[in-house]
């Protein structure tokens, strides 16, 4: 679609819209923008004599809306959202600035005004780049606006207070709502009828166009050479024209590089530090791993672990050791009343349902993991664009099937297709062609091997109502252990890919040079490791982890001076003394545990921490509480993320005090705590 280039730049960010309007909010989410809504307590009282326009009214109260609510996100848990949209709409009638009305005269008075003339409605829009770096807040705002010129008819005063009485103005900017009765009002409008409505989106697409595509001499060049008209509007870019489509480029680089060095030029700082950073790392790619993860919670809803109507989970511990749960799979209360809805309407409302999915069609997952199996993705950088005929004329594929392939990847946003054919999305150069920085097929590749296959069983197991207590994972732990070196070799290079895209976000969370030692627990290739080395020079860091994976640890190490502060000890962490330090670090270790195992690990190094010291988790974490939670972190994990102020009262229970919590990348959550003293 068009339109999906502009509007997924900000795809894969935390997106906030700081406003209670529930006509903004239709916009944007019908627009395919996911965002949350937090509503800003900015009180509208700006002076307006003080303002030269109408408009410059408007632009500094979107203005000040959404830099309050950044800024209350920021002290909230010191991150703030990625990006906070913020706007106001207003109703001119030359000087004169109408809101919204008071009380029922107050809207007559509005209404009257505006009877039979002309008037115009300007949104003014910012929208606020937030970055947080060592606890401060840094923004950086684009602002526009809109204007939009409506005609009221000539009105009768007994229609002017049939609609008064109606109730509909009172909460609306110049006492009318274009988009419901107030539609009968207006005469004509020149101009953005959703600006009247309350949010310019085609200004705003253009503003997003501005800001992520930069134009280039180069595109310029080539748009005259194809003879593409060259018209201003945001719907002739696309991520392959703004990176420039030209292959032999495409071959050398990617268009991931491409598109970097085309952002940096003109994006804004904080923008450009999230995007590239001073040290070129990656987004978190959310939306990729849902997707080669996602099958986890999906087995579940298959075997009804979770009800994919209404979302509830029961509890598959439960579940596997056959206990009765209250409301079961068969309960169907959560259909709110309209149980005789089909199944693939709930799964709608619900969001995805690869559950019911798999039992007609491939399930996207697998169609992601044949791709990168295939090398799919190595091809089309090296030689793409290219058409479904060539791509299976290289990979030794049916034409048809490769066909089939290829569009199921270019629906999920893999692929690219365009006449020229098929070619990556930026996220697949970064993470899906198999030699890059930021590779993810080591995830892709322990995934289908062999996470497919325990969660298959694990459905099976409930289905035969096997008596297993075990989580998921310590399934998967248990039987990974039993078998071959190459298979914990998978497991290595799955869990060190996503390690890199973490590490660093791990270290700096909070400032950790106080400690002069650490030991990360299940630390595993010691990316992590690595990186707080390189972040503070003067620290120690023990890696603790299994003596399988501490003996293949080494083919993972790049050398450099901080490996000398490095050590690698191998052992049990439920059996073997830990080994000492200051700090303590578990790294996505907790969430999958099941109770009494967690308590077990938690009270060891509880132990272990001399008074003063610290323990520092990292988990996928669920968004805040009193947030609208997205199902999408639930697919990250086989356990259920647990919220910020659940891992505090974790921490906390086991003898940790000032326990912080910060968020670090997209969906981590870190939490430091200090041991008390006993
Ligand atoms: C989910 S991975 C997390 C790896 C790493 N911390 C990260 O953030 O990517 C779990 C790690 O814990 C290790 N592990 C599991 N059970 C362990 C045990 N009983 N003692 C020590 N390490 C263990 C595994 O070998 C693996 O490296």
């Amino acid at each position: 679609m068009v339109l999906c280039p502009v509007i997924g730049k900000l795809q894969h960010k935390r997106v906030v819209l700081a406003s209670a309007s529930p006509r903004r909010q239709e916009i944007l989410s019908n627009a395919g923008l996911r965002f949350e809504v937090v509503p800003s307590r900015f009180k509208e009282k700006l002076h307006k004599a003080s303002f030269a326009t109408p408009y410059a009214y408007a632009v500094e109260t979107a203005k000040q809306k959404a830099l309050e609510v950044a800024g209350r996100m920021h002290q909230k848990d010191l991150r703030a959202p990625d990006v906070v949209i913020g706007a106001d709409t207003i109703v001119a009638v030359g000087a004169m600035i109408l809101e919204k009305p008071v009380d029922k005269q107050d809207a007559y008075r509005m209404l009257s005004r505006l009877n039979g003339k002309e008037h115009s409605v300007f949104t003014g829009v910012a929208i606020v780049h937030c970055c947080s770096k060592d606890g401060r807040l840094d923004t950086e705002v684009s602002e526009f606006y809109e204007e939009t010129t409506v005609k009221f008819s000539e009105l009768s005063e007994e229609l002017l207070w049939e609609y008064i009485n109606s109730g509909e103005p009172m909460d609306k900017a110049g006492g009318y709502g274009i988009q419901a009765l107030g539609g009968m009002l207006v005469e004509y409008v020149h101009g953005d009828f959703l600006n009247v409505v309350g949010f310019p989106l085609n200004h705003f697409c253009k503003e997003l166009a501005r800001l992520y595509y930069p134009p280039r001499p180069a595109d310029l060049r080539r748009v005259r050479h194809d003879s593409i008209p060259a018209v201003d509007t945001f719907e002739n870019l696309s991520d392959s024209e703004a990176g420039g489509a030209d292959p032999g480029q495409s071959a050398k680089g990617g268009r991931g590089g491409e598109q970097a060095d085309g952002d940096r030029s003109q994006a804004p700082r904080a923008l450009d530090a999230a995007l590239n950073g001073a040290d070129s790392r990656p987004r978190f790619p959310t939306g990729l791993l849902e997707l080669m993860d996602g099958f986890k919670a999906s087995k579940s809803r298959e075997v009804g672990l979770e009800c994919w109507p209404c979302g509830r989970l029961w509890d598959p511990a439960a579940l596997l050791a056959g206990q009765q749960v209250d409301g079961g799979p068969q309960d169907t209360s959560c259909l709110q009343g309209r149980p005789g809805l089909p199944m693939a309407d709930h799964a709608d409302q619900a969001g995805v349902c690869w559950g019911s999915w798999s039992k007609c069609h491939p399930p996207p997952p697998k169609v992601l993991f044949t791709a990168c199996k295939l090398k799919l993705f190595d091809v089309l950088k090296d030689q793409g664009p290219l058409q479904a005929v060539d791509v299976a004329r290289k990979l030794s594929t049916c034409a048809g099937r490769t066909e089939q392939l290829l569009d199921v990847c270019a629906a999920l946003g893999l692929l690219e297709k365009t006449r020229r054919g098929y070619s990556n999305t930026e996220v697949a150069t970064l993470h899906l062609v198999s030699d890059g920085e930021h590779s993810l097929q080591g995830v892709a590749e322990y995934n289908d091997a062999h996470v497919w296959g325990v969660f298959t069983r694990l459905g099976l197991a409930v289905r035969e109502g096997a008596e297993q207590t075990r989580g998921a994972l310590g399934a998967m732990e248990e039987e990974r252990l039993s078998q071959s070196r190459e298979l914990t070799l998978q497991f290595m290079r799955a869990k060190h890919s996503l390690s890199k895209l973490t590490a660093h976000h791990v270290a700096t969370a909070f400032d950790l040079s106080r400690f002069a030692s650490a030991c990360d627990l299940g630390g595993c290739t010691g990316i992590l490791a690595r990186e707080l080395a390189q972040e503070y020079p003067r620290l120690q860091v023990t890696v603790f982890d299994l003596p399988e994976v501490t003996e293949l640890s080494g083919g993972f190490q790049r050398g450099g001076r901080q490996t000398e502060r490095i050590r690698f000890v191998p052992g049990d962490f439920f059996k073997d003394s830990l080994p000492e330090a200051d700090l303590y670090v578990l790294s996505r270790m907790l969430q999958d545990w099941p109770d009494d195992k967690l308590h077990k690990l938690l009270s060891r190094i509880s132990s272990s921490c001399k008074p003063g010291g610290g323990l520092l988790v990292a988990e996928a974490a669920a968004e805040e509480e009193g947030a609208s939670q997205s199902p999408r972190l639930r697919t990250l994990s086989a356990g259920q993320p647990r919220s910020p102020d659940e891992h505090r009262r974790l921490l906390q229970r086991h003898g940790f005090q000032d326990v912080r919590v910060a968020r670090a990348g997209d969906l981590l959550c870190v939490v430091l705590g200090t041991r008390a003293a006993p």
